[in-house]
């Protein structure tokens, strides 16, 4: 991917009416669920981003034939649980966390070995965390030292049930372990810390599957099948995320966001937010498929820092690096603890975060798990966002209201979960630009 910078400038207010693309965390399992069912199933929505088509290629590399008939729509010949077929090398799985986990489960239930490798970042990202529970149904998992990427997954492995008890908040080890117990002899269940976004669990009961779930738990046997079904995919909450809190800081600005998923484990930022002082309505609130959609109305508002409750954390998880900026921009300090998990994202998001706002003028105490962020002006600078989408978008909503012109460098992965986020942003009101590196 070429190296791209962006120069975001402060700008009118923002207005307009938005739809942000399709849910990124949805579509992986969409794809990943339609391509084991019997029958063809069709997605409505799909992300268009790198990290989810990564996920696409990866079954169209194990005999999956996937259609793309429009932008964003795609229909999956699902070859069933056992009719994958062993691909003819490793499997890239770019940039995604998501992607890896998820894709571990099912593989680690395969009768032919598999490969998994990603992106330098990707590499750099902890996956004990799936093969420890993995290996206790009875997967064979070999990493490289200290649990990192690539993943040599070994097939014909008998797997069996197990009760898994998670020591991290983290839906996408919850997943892996639910996708390999599709493939399990007896029960699996898995017992959270603190309960995670539930897409897996309801897509399986979408698809077919019987599967037990309420907060913080979920429980499921093997020896079933999964039917093809039609899924819409909802905006995309984490993209949304960038606009409320950009609206909420540029004065006069009022925004509309149309059908943005609210998962109650998804919507941690607009808690957060409300309790800084900020203006979202919920408008037209309704189903679209397994879940929750409403349209989300934004108005400027002025916002006073806050001390985050740790239990909103794993509500916000993707949400916080755009948090920090709202935390910068307002009145006080703003104190966020219990976050220690941001530091194994796609960058250590405290790191790169406190170091982009401190370039900026911003006084922010980094901790462990999390910052302390004094609000007050924000000044133009250059910030490196070290090729982690979310930052670089953070940063662009922090150019809206900085004295000078923001220069943030290494933004072409904005592409793995927000394509089209420049066109977007401008067409209500950012002053955004582009340039090679
Ligand atoms: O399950 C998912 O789709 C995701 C879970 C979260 O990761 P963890 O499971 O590591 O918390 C989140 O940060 C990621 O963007 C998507
Ligand atoms: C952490 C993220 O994704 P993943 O873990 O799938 O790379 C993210 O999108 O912010």
């Amino acid at each position: 991917m070429k190296p791209i910078d962006w120069s975001s400038t402060s700008a009118a207010p923002l207005r307009g009416e938005l739809v942000v693309p399709g849910d990124k965390s949805v579509s992986h399992r969409a794809v990943m669920l339609a391509a084991l069912a019997d029958g063809v199933s069709r997605i409505d929505g799909f992300l268009e981003g790198e990290d989810t088509r990564a996920t696409a290629a990866a079954f169209a590399r194990m005999g999956v034939r996937i259609e793309t008939p429009s932008p964003s729509c795609r229909r999956v010949h699902g070859v069933g649980l056992h009719g994958l077929r062993a691909p003819d090398g490793p499997i890239d799985c770019g940039n995604a966390g998501t992607g890896m986990r998820l894709l571990a489960g099912v593989l680690a239930g395969q009768r032919f070995d598999t490969v998994l490798t990603g992106d330098a970042s990707l590499s750099r990202r902890p996956m004990g965390r799936v093969i420890e529970p993995l290996a206790r149904m009875g997967a064979s998992i070999q990493a490289q030292a200290g649990g990192l990427p690539p993943l040599h997954i070994a097939g014909g492995r008998a797997l069996h049930g197990a009760l898994q008890v998670l020591p991290v908040a983290s839906a996408q080890v919850k997943s892996a372990v639910l996708l390999a117990g599709l493939y399990a002899e007896g029960e699996t269940e898995v017992r959270e810390v603190h309960p995670t976004r539930d897409y897996t669990e309801r897509m399986l009961a979408a698809f077919g599957w019987p599967v037990a779930f309420g907060e913080g738990w979920a429980r499921l046997s093997g020896g079933h099948r999964l039917c093809a079904a039609d899924v819409r995919v909802p905006a995309d909450f984490s993209s949304a995320a960038f606009f409320l809190v950009a609206a909420s800081l540029v004065p006069g600005s009022e925004l509309l966001l149309r059908a943005v998923g609210l998962n109650p484990r998804r919507t941690g930022l607009l808690t957060a937010l409300r309790l800084m002082g900020a203006d979202i309505a919920e408008e037209r609130r309704r189903e679209e498929g397994e879940e929750a959609v409403a349209d989300l109305r934004v108005r400027h508002a002025p916002l006073r820092g806050i001390d985050l409750p740790v239990g909103l954390v794993p509500d916000m998880i993707d949400e916080l690096p755009v948090f920090f900026i709202a935390a910068a921009a307002a009145a006080g300090t703003t104190r966020v603890t219990g976050a220690a998990e941001l530091r194994v994202k796609e960058s250590d998001r405290i790191a790169t975060m406190a170091v982009g706002l401190a370039a900026l003028g911003v006084a922010v105490e980094e901790r462990p798990d999390g910052a302390i962020v004094h609000g007050g002006p924000i000044g133009g600078g250059r910030i490196d966002s070290h090729g982690d989408h979310r930052v670089a978008m953070s940063f662009a909503v922090a150019g809206l209201v900085a004295g000078g012109a923001v220069t943030i460098g290494d933004c072409a992965n904005v592409a793995t979960s927000f394509p089209g986020f420049v066109e977007l942003a401008n067409g209500c009101g950012f002053a955004l630009s582009t340039q090679p590196d």
